[in-house]
Parts: C-alpha cells; structure tokens; sequence
C-alpha cells in the first residue's frame, strides 16, 4: 500500500513516519509541504538524517495520485475542508487527522471552529474512526475522519460505562489534562518555554471545539442527547493526555464492577487495557505507544465514580489511531504496524 503524508512537517505528520515505516503493509511515497516543498525533511527533523532520505513534495492532487493509493491529512482545521474534497475526488483514500469532518452538523462546526464548514454530503460520508467503538464502520470505506486527542480518552474512558446505564448522562464532569505538543509545532506564547514550564494553565474553558465531538458520540452511545463540562489545562510535558472523569452512579456499582465491565467490553481490543481495582493509570505508561490505559474509583460517599483515562496525544490520540484506522479499513489485524512497548522512564 502506497501512502502520502500531507503536513508531514507537524508533529501528527512526523509521527506518522515513525509509525509507517516499519509498517510491514505500507511504503511511504510521498510527504509533503505547502511551506518547504523541494527540502530535505531531515533537514527540519535532523533525528531522521538517514532513515527518510525523502524531499518534500509540493501539494498536487495529481501528483499524489500517481504516487499513492491512500493519504494521511495531518493539516490544520480550515486546510483540511478544502483539500479532502479535492484528494477524493482524484479517487484518493483518505485519512484526515483534523477536526473538519467530525462534526456531522456544519452550523456546530462553524459555532465551534469558528470556519467556514465542509459541504453537508462530505461531513455525511466521512467515518469517525474512534476504533474501538466504529472499527465496523471503517471496513473498506475511502474516507476516514480520525478523532480528537480528548475525545479518543474521554469517549474510551465514559463510553461502556454510559451504554450499560450505570452513569447519569446529564452528570458528567471531563477533567482534561495535555502536553504542549497537542498544540502542534507552531511557536507562539502558549508554547513558549518560561509560559509552560512550572506551570499548569486551564485553556479554553467551556468553549473548546472538543466539546460537542465527546457530546456527539455520547449521544449516539446514550441513545440521548448528553451535555457534558470540559475543562482543558496544559501541563509542562511533551506529550500525554489524562481526562479524570465524574459522573453520577445509577445503581450500586463496586471498583471490580467497573473492571469487569471494562474488560468485558474491550476484550480483544488491544489498545485499551483495563486497570486493576484500586490502581490508577499515568501518562508515562502510555508514552510512545497505542495504549489508552483506564482505572476507576467509586465513591459510595457521593454516589459517583472517577474514571482516569490516560494516551499519548500524537499517538492514539492522532497518528497512532489513524494507522490503526488504515489497518482496519484495509482489513488488516488492527495492531498491524503498532505493537510498540510504551517509552519507559
Ligand atoms: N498534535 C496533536 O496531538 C494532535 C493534532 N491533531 C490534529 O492533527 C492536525 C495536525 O496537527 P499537528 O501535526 O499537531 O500540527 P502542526 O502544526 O505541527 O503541523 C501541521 C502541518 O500542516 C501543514 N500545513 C499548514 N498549512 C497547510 C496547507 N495549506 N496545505 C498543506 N499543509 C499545510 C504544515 O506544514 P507545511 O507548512 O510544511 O505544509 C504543518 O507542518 C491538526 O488538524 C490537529 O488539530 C489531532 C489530534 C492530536
Ligand atoms: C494542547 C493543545 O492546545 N491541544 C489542542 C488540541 C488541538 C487538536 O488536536 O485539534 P483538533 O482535534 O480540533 O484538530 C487544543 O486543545 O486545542
């Protein structure tokens, strides 16, 4: 199979790379750059001198046709709305790591994202491939729109407890922690070092544009609609999302309840692997890697239950979920490519 990478320059489009190429499946053909076309990638990510000896291309549909068969998108919201419609149209399959085809309503799309919406057919036809709950859906379709970083811990994390009716949808609280690499590699103040470092700063209270994706699968999981409360803070480290979540108990429910019904839900999912009662996930567990790792804590004092979720954004969170998502939209076993142990310390 014959991948392109578009935006292979940001950090999703970089890990991508390290992924795909020791994907027995895969040759990466192309990647490419609208700002650098005609450079050496190594000569902006010098830990590739070597290994990818390739020179970014430009950004043609035509040419990616003719040298690819499927293509990542790991570009900014905004850029993706206008060019998936162009890489389909020359019968590309497509991969899209921004948030421009997640939202099935264009009117929540501009609300959120404050741009100008895809046309309504695409955001229809567009797959969201959370792959542990959609993995269906992905088989053998052209287009995939890979989820959000939040989303893909928060949506593991609430999602088999809210379809079983042991949590009050209209309960949840979502307590978002990530790494000033989900910004991606762009500088501004909120990266720079002395603003992050010692600190942990809430961003986007309320108003972040994850909010009605996490609402969007909930509801569909519910049968209901759902709101929840989402707060995001960044935190001084490279990479790694924890979402401590809240949400009122239905019923009489233990630790080992919420363990066995984890388990139950996610057997044979390799890439979510379920706490053991009374043991609760960190980031560095999952550093590098596929993994989304979740533990649990009910509180019989409140009646609720803290459910800890933990990935690697540019992993599971981005790269990692969209080549898991090639695997199963290709047929392949979903590990194909990933089985990587988590970089530990
Ligand atoms: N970082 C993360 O943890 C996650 C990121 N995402 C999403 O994935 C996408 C990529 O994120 P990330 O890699 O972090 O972002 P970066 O800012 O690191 O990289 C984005 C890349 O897009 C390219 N680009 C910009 N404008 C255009 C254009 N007009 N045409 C083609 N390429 C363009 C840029 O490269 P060049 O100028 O060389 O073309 C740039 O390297 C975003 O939509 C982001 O929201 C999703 C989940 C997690
Ligand atoms: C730390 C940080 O700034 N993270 C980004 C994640 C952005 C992202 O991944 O955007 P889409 O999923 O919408 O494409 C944020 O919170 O906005």
């Amino acid at each position: 199979m014959k991948v392109a990478i578009v935006g292979s320059t940001g950090y999703g489009g970089v890990e991508l790379i390290r992924f795909l190429i020791h994907h027995p499946g895969v040759e990466i053909t192309s990647v490419i750059s609208a700002s650098s076309a005609g450079e050496s990638i190594a000569a902006g990510y010098p830990h590739l001198n070597q290994i990818l000896m390739d020179t970014l291309d430009g950004v043609d549909p035509a040419e990616m046709k003719a040298k690819a068969d499927v293509v990542f998108t790991a570009t900014p919201s905004g850029v993706s709305t206008k060019l998936v419609p162009q890489l389909l149209a020359v019968g590309l399959k497509v991969i899209d790591l921004s948030g421009d085809f997640r939202l099935k309503s264009g009117e929540q799309y501009e609300h959120w994202y404050k741009h100008e919406p895809a046309p309504a057919e695409l955001l229809q036809s567009a797959v969201y491939g959370l792959s542990e709950w959609y993995g269906k859906d992905v088989v053998g379709v052209p287009f995939i729109s890979n989820p959000g970083c939040y989303p893909t811990a928060a949506l593991l994390g609430l999602g088999p407890a809210l379809q079983a009716g042991w949590i009050d949808g209209d309960s949840i609280i979502i307590d978002g922690k990530s790494g000033v690499s989900g910004a991606g590699r762009g500088v501004n103040l909120t990266s720079h070092y002395a603003e992050i470092n010692e600190n942990l700063k809430p961003y986007k209270v309320n108003r972040h544009q994850h909010i009605p994706e996490i609402e969007q699968v909930l509801q569909d999981v519910h049968g209901k609609p759902v709101t929840v409360t989402f707060t995001t803070h960044l935190t001084p480290m490279t990479r790694g999302i924890m979402c401590t979540m809240y949400a009122k108990l239905n019923g009489s429910y233990a630790d080992h309840d919420f363990v066995q019904l984890y388990s139950e839900h996610y057997a044979g999912r390799r890439f979510v692997r379920v706490r053991p009662e009374g043991t609760w996930p960190a980031t560095k567990e999952v550093y590098g890697s596929n993994y989304c790792d979740i533990g649990f804590s009910v509180d019989k004092r409140t009646q609720r239950v803290t459910i800890i979720s933990v990935i690697d954004n540019v992993v599971k969170g981005a790269a990692g979920q969209a080549i898991q998502n090639l695997n199963l939209m290709m047929g392949w076993d979903e590990t194909t490519g990933l089985s990587y142990v988590p970089v530990y310390p």
